[in-house]
């Protein structure tokens, strides 16, 4: 099969555009006078295949420990067309997340950006920062989230009837889930045609944000961006809609994150730009909702596969039943939420051993220096949460399995030594967020269901987020538990 003239062009420009800047880039190393050991690899591809198909496997952890093995806790390589540094610990972590003098900013790879746009929360910095990301907290706090505990509740109820079916596949079960409860609560978009249709569109754009960044007929990231723009046309019209009801006053509108954001003014009173209002919209859904997924996907896996946690998890949750009996709330409530610590620290220690979000690039945007080495403007650094989960220094044993590790609180942990939610001021805001909504979720399952996996010992493949393989096909057999 040939390749068409106008691909050809399009894959030699962007190879001269990448031959440009690693030159560049390459010019820039003679400046600096110690720079961290390890190898770049290749021109241009450095170490990139060999790490994504480490990730791929799911031995990510192994590929660096091979590294720090040779070179130390910090050392170079070449990532994604950029020299990279990885910095191994908690005070590397510390360093990225809190560069003071501002040396280091968020750096998402080229399809990140075009498909959540340039104005992503992860982005964004200074002032429009703190303005986007205010505007989200307001309704992620634990004051805000106690209101819509009840909401929250009913929709999980009625997603997870399942109208008969003996079996399901988790990971598609519990993105549909976490979706529906992103756009029933915080975008009060209703369950219906529309929202099917905005699930699709957010599938195809997640599956294009680690694919590459080629413009090519069928290709993942085309498909993509061409949802990424049915997506804006929603938003857009969204937005519209939100502002058109204030004008009305129309009871303040839904009271929905669209109507905060299309309500939103910067310092001098002016309207945000649409555009960015848009880009931070997509951030919260993706943010929201896959993570989220993720955890859930790994929780119902271990307590399928692990007898002391199921038991835990029923016993507690039986005690949860047992003290509402009798009462009024047909729903479950903040405080029911407040006794369910036993299910919560099982997510916390899935958390330290796979943590959802394994890391993240940022972009070093000023010559910086980390533990005596000197690290370019230009380059990017890569902070790694599972470097300091599986230190045993930190977490004796790190290989067992052991929720009372969190018995106390996560804080009694050194600083910056967990970090499933990251870390510094683009940490997760959703984190409160997702701590009900997995609860609920796990409640309701365990009430109503067992479970059991068809797929013995189904891997765990990243790409780039942890899932199992085969999208984890869990057997239901339908129960009341405590009825
Ligand atoms: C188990 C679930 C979740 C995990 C493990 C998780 C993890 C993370 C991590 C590690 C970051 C920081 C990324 C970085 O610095 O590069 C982040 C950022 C973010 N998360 Fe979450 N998250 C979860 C759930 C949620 C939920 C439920 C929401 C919203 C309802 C949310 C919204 C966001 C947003 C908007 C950001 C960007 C913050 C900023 O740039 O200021 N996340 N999340």
């Amino acid at each position: 099969m040939f390749i068409q003239p106008v691909c050809l062009a399009v894959i030699l420009v962007a190879i001269a555009a990448l031959l440009a800047r690693y030159v560049k880039i390459k010019d820039s190393y003679s400046q600096h006078k110690v720079l961290p050991p390890g190898s770049l690899g290749l021109p241009l591809i450095g170490e990139t295949i060999g790490f994504l198909r480490a990730h791929k496997l799911d031995k990510t952890q192994e590929w660096i420990y091979e590294r720090v093995a040779k070179h130390g806790p910090v050392f170079k390589t070449s990532l994604l067309g950029y020299p990279t540094v990885f910095l191994i610990g908690a005070a590397g972590n510390r360093f990225v997340f809190h560069a003071n003098d501002g040396a280091i900013l968020s750096n998402q790879p080229t399809p990140v950006v075009s498909i959540m746009g340039k104005h992503n929360t992860f982005e964004l910095n200074g002032g429009l920062h703190r303005l986007m990301r205010g505007a989200m907290s307001s309704f992620l706090q634990p004051e805000t989230l106690q209101k819509y505990v009840q909401s929250m509740d009913s929709i999980v109820k009625q997603q997870i009837e399942f109208d008969g079916k003996e079996s399901v596949k988790t990971v598609m079960l519990m993105k549909r889930l976490t979706f529906k409860v992103t756009c029933a609560l915080l975008f009060a978009i209703p369950p219906g045609r529309e929202q099917d249709l905005l699930f699709e569109d957010f599938t195809a754009a997640l599956k294009g944000l680690w694919s590459l960044p080629f413009d090519l007929p069928k290709s993942p990231f085309r498909r993509a961006i061409r949802a990424r723009e049915r997506i804006c046309k929603f938003f857009s019209d969204l937005i519209r809609e939100r502002k058109n009801e204030l004008l009305e006053d129309k009871g303040s509108s839904k009271g929905d994150v669209v109507s905060s954001f299309a309500n939103l003014r910067d310092g001098d009173g002016g309207e945000i730009e649409e555009d960015v209002l848009i880009d931070n919209l997509i951030t919260l859904v993706i943010g929201s909702h896959d993570t989220t997924a993720i955890l859930l996907t790994l929780l119902i896996r271990l307590i399928a596969r692990n007898e002391d946690v199921r038991n835990g998890v029923i016993e507690e949750q039986l005690a949860i039943l047992k003290e509402r009996e009798g009462g009024d709330d047909e729903n479950l409530t903040w405080n029911d939420l407040q006794k369910m610590k036993y299910t919560w620290r099982i997510a916390q220690e899935l958390m330290r051993q796979i943590p959802p979000v394994f890391g993240n690039f940022k972009k070093v945007v000023k010559d910086t220096s980390f533990g005596g080495f000197d690290i370019p403007k230009g380059w990017q650094v890569f902070w790694l949460a599972s470097a300091t989960h599986m230190d045993k220094n930190i977490f004796p044993d790190p290989e067992r399995f052991d929720p009372t590790r969190f018995e106390g609180s996560s804080k009694s942990f050194p600083p910056f030594s967990y970090i499933p939610f990251g870390g510094g001021p683009h940490s997760c805001p959703g984190n409160e967020f997702a701590r009900v909504e997995v609860l609920l979720i796990v409640h309701h399952l365990i009430v109503n269901y067992q479970w059991s996996e068809m797929v013995p010992d189904e891997p765990i493949t990243r790409d780039p987020l942890p899932y199992p393989a085969m999208g984890l096909p869990i057997k239901l057999h339908p129960r009341k538990l405590g009825y």
